[in-house]
């Protein structure tokens, strides 16, 4: 490993109740790099990021993140976890569920520096105008930005999201990019995306995880060879079928 592996995966395995969920994941990602990570639902996609943010840890093999272990490394990472559900039981403004990303530990307050960088994170994600909105009232692409901002406050040298763009209409999904490339010359990013349409215009690398995983330097090679199968433009939505581009591996 050397000072530009941000993340590295030797031999990793998997297992939830006797069943692989992935199997010998050797993966490696550099400074500055732009990783999407595709593939059918249950391929195990939100798994690996678990791993990589050490919220579980594997069966086998090891996970490094900047050269230690995923719990060390964490002030460092930035994760935005899957939007399923979200219905808060109490008031919370969008404010204050991005100043959670900041959160101090336990009785120490928030500095000047952690309102602020709050306030430039809502700004340059253009929410600032819902800031003092409920949470319960924003529309699903609206809520996907706040949670967004929650995880670059914090602003991480490694950003993690997990289908950040599910909820967001296509032609904002664009913008929605143009915005992840300018924040990937600060920091890399790893997503996990169905849209791979829109992931392979913009990425660096694509890795297609089917428990196992490949990884592919040229995502336009990706898009292109499903394209020549589907014979149309693309946008993957997997419902339980099998991988279907595992047959050009
Ligand atoms: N806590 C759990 N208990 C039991 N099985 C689980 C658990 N978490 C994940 N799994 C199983 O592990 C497999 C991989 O799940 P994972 O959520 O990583 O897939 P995914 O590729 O992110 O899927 P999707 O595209 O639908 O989000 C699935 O078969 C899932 O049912």
């Amino acid at each position: 490993m050397n000072n530009s592996t941000v993340v590295e995966m030797k031999n990793v395995y998997y297992e939830i109740s006797g069943k692989i969920v992935l199997e010998n994941i050797n993966l490696k990602v550099e400074k500055n790099d732009f990783l999407a990570i595709i593939g059918p639902n249950g391929g195990g996609k939100t798994t690996l990021l678990k791993l990589i943010v050490g919220l579980i840890k594997p069966c086998k093999g090891v996970v490094k993140v900047f050269g230690k272990p995923p719990e060390l490394a964490r002030k460092n990472i930035g994760y935005m976890p899957q939007i399923t559900h979200y219905n808060y039981d109490f008031p919370i403004t969008v404010f204050e569920t991005v100043l959670m990303g900041r959160y101090p530990g336990p009785l120490k307050r928030y500095s000047e520096k952690d309102i602020k960088t709050v306030e430039k994170w809502l700004k340059k994600l253009g929410v600032w105008n819902l800031r003092d909105k409920n949470i319960n009232d924003l529309s699903g692409g609206q809520i996907q930005r706040v949670f967004l901002a929650r995880a670059l406050v914090r602003e991480p040298k490694l950003l993690l999201l997990d289908e950040p763009t599910a909820s967001i209409d296509p032609g904002t999904r664009n913008s929605f990019y143009k915005l992840l490339n300018k924040i990937n010359r600060k920091m890399t990013i790893i997503l996990v995306s169905h849209d791979v349409g829109v992931v392979s215009k913009h990425v660096k690398k694509i890795a297609c995880l089917n428990r196992r995983i490949f990884v592919h330097d040229d995502p336009k090679e990706v898009l292109k060879s499903i394209e020549e199968l589907y014979k149309c433009p693309v946008n993957i939505v997997f419902h339980e079928v099998p991988h279907e581009i595992s047959k050009k591996h």
